[in-house]
């Protein structure tokens, strides 16, 4: 056990973790010549399409060390603060963390957060400055960052570059002396922490565990604690690019469990496994449980699909602990699911793994937080979705999330940054100088402004100098009302969002302005409203059309013909009939794309 090393990577998103977890593999031949590919562990294709990574990876390596050899478990980590609940799970399997800091860009918001997460877990912590073969970057202003951040000596920070491969054995080396073995007793009775599952279509579930103590050997009869249910392990193994079966796995150890589990709702991140006899008494300290923060409905674009669609989600909560979803039905979308996510990348990336990897045809609605709404008699709801609001003359106040937000910037975007902040009803708290022109702006904000467009603006208005990290705070009283949208004078019940009351006009005006350019014109007029109640704030026209698309062809040519109504079937796939109107995904999503 002396020579395991359990270690992640943690850094701000884009510091290069994935490209340096590459060049480890690579220098410890965990990965040879045609298997090595650039970010050989983001092995989902969104993840190599987006160049970031979702899903944390683990994978084992070995390194001859002064004549020893010596097992390293790497867990590589996302840094999109959408995803950092994957980052505090496999914290919670490590004893060492390697801090990546971009040479040119310094630390940034998620740098802070994600190492206090490390800290908070009594992580040892190897900063590394990397990417030093940036023309652009600046080392020793950069160092002294991290030594002001960390408190270390100069000489503790390793300069690498994991393009080029500088440091890398410094770093291997680092590893070794610095991050303390696992400790634990392989005598003792078995407690082994869930930190990942997936589900294979082959094999049921798969279980990712860090032992803390005991031993688990194939065959072994095995229970998981928060179920209390009993099951064989019909394989165990460690995690190297593949899985890699063993007849034992000990304490210390990363691994995995195969034991015939086929329901997702029988495995849960966080939970313990031990033995049925022998028992360990007590289960581990198992995660906080994740609070999804924008919530938006989900529905199969063909009804029959609904309970697909509800096995499809089952499998992606599996390996997507933050994923919650309950069944609610919609007057114009029919039935489907109300999902929590961690933010709107988070939702992006759900819609798209359901699609590529369930095959699932859906729409999703308007994203909106979660609400507390007080009624007169003193009760109080929370309440996901503004459509399940109770009738106005009941509520007494309604409360909206809060969260506090970190920006980290140069002192020449604070002027603009400040003006967005304001306009999304912020409260500045502080204003703190880092180092050098670098300034740490905390905020106030409410949720549910941030979550539509706020990383998009912010980035843009500082030309990327500006790095944003936030936790949820507390509910306020906000004066809210309910905006209704209207087609034909039909209310559209998946469109409706709540608004601040001083921002209903300009807000109701845009959307209708917005779904007018969404909604394509169809064979009689379509008018779309914005209301408040029983009254109408704004209003706008679809002008009919009269639409055939054969009508450019001449008269024989069939094949034209027919892909040209192919082409008209593919555009309708993802579109749903609300009453007498075809309305396209894009229109239900139009509160993300006001300008
Ligand atoms: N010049 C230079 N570029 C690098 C280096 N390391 C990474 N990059 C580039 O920086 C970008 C981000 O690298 P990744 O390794 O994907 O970063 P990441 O931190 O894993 O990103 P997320 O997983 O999305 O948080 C890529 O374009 C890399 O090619 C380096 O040492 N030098």
């Amino acid at each position: 056990m002396n020579k395991i090393r359990n270690f992640c990577i943690i850094a701000h998103i884009d510091h290069g973790k994935s490209t340096l977890a590459d060049r480890l593999l690579e220098y410890t031949k965990t990965v040879e010549g045609k298997d090595m590919q650039a970010q050989v562990l983001d092995n989902m294709d969104l993840e190599r399409e987006r160049g970031i990574t979702i899903k944390s990876h683990a994978i084992q390596m070995q390194y001859l060390y002064n004549g020893e050899t010596y097992i390293l478990n790497l867990i590589d980590t996302p840094g999109h603060v959408d995803f950092s609940y994957e980052v505090s799970r496999s914290i919670a399997a490590c004893e060492g963390a390697l801090l990546i800091v971009d040479a040119a860009q310094g630390i940034q918001a998620q740098t802070i957060s994600n190492l206090y997460m490390a800290i908070d877990n009594d992580l040892e912590i190897i900063p590394i400055l990397n990417k030093i073969d940036l023309p652009s970057a600046m080392p020793d202003e950069v160092e002294d960052q991290i030594i002001e951040l960390l408190g270390c000596k100069r000489e503790e920070i390793i300069r690498a570059s994991g393009k080029m491969g500088q440091g890398v054995y410094d770093i291997l080396a680092a590893i070794i002396e610095r991050v303390p073995a696992p400790k634990g007793d392989p005598e003792a009775p078995l407690q082994a922490l869930i930190f990942d599952s997936v589900f294979n279509s082959f094999r049921g579930i798969i279980a990712y565990f860090k032992i803390l103590n005991g031993t688990i050997r194939k065959g072994d009869l095995v229970k998981f604690f928060a179920t209390e249910k009993e099951y064989n392990a019909d394989e165990v193994g460690v995690l190297k690019l593949t899985m890699s079966p063993r007849d034992v796995v000990t304490c210390g150890d990363v691994g995995y469990i195969i034991s015939g589990i086929k329901t997702s709702k029988e495995v849960k991140v966080g939970d313990t496994i031990t033995h049925v006899k022998n028992p360990c008494e007590k289960a581990i300290d198992g995660f906080e449980e994740v609070k999804p923060m924008v919530f938006a409905g989900v529905y199969p674009i063909e009804s029959e699909d609904f309970e697909d669609l509800r096995a499809s989600l089952e499998k992606l909560q599996l390996n997507d602990a933050s994923l919650t979803f309950q069944p609610e039905s919609s007057i114009a979308l029919g039935f489907g699911f109300r999902c929590g996510f961690l933010g709107l990348l988070h939702m992006e990336i759900i819609q798209e793994r359901l699609e590529r990897e369930f095959n699932m045809d859906v729409i999703t609605t308007v994203p909106n937080v979660s609400y507390l709404v007080y009624d007169k008699k003193g009760g109080v709801k929370e309440v996901h979705n503004p459509s399940g609001l109770p009738d106005p003359t009941l509520i007494d106040y309604i409360e909206e999330p809060y969260i506090r937000a970190s920006v980290i910037t140069s002192t020449a975007y604070i002027g603009p940054i400040m003006s967005l902040c304001l306009g999304k009803r912020g409260i500045l708290l502080k204003q703190e100088y880092i180092s050098g022109d670098r300034v740490e702006i905390t905020y106030d904000l409410p949720l549910g402004e941030i979550v539509i467009d706020f990383y998009d603006k912010l980035k843009s208005i500082s030309k990327g100098y500006a790095s944003f990290d936030y936790q949820m705070h507390d509910y306020r009283e906000a004066r809210l009302a309910k905006m209704d949208i209207l087609l034909n004078g039909e209310p559209v019940d998946a469109l409706s969002t709540l608004t601040h009351v001083d921002n209903a006009v300009n807000f109701g005006r845009r959307m209708c302005e917005k779904l007018k350019e969404l909604i394509p014109r169809q064979q009689f007029d379509i008018a779309i409203q914005a209301a408040i109640g029983a009254k109408i704030i704004a209003r706008e026209t679809i002008k009919a059309v009269r639409k055939d698309v054969t009508a450019k062809c001449y008269g024989g040519d069939i094949s034209r013909k027919r892909k040209l109504l192919e082409k008209q079937k593919e555009g309708k796939k993802r579109m749903k009939q609300v009453g007498n109107v075809e309305v396209p995904q894009k229109a239900f999503l139009a509160v993300l794309k006001l300008d």
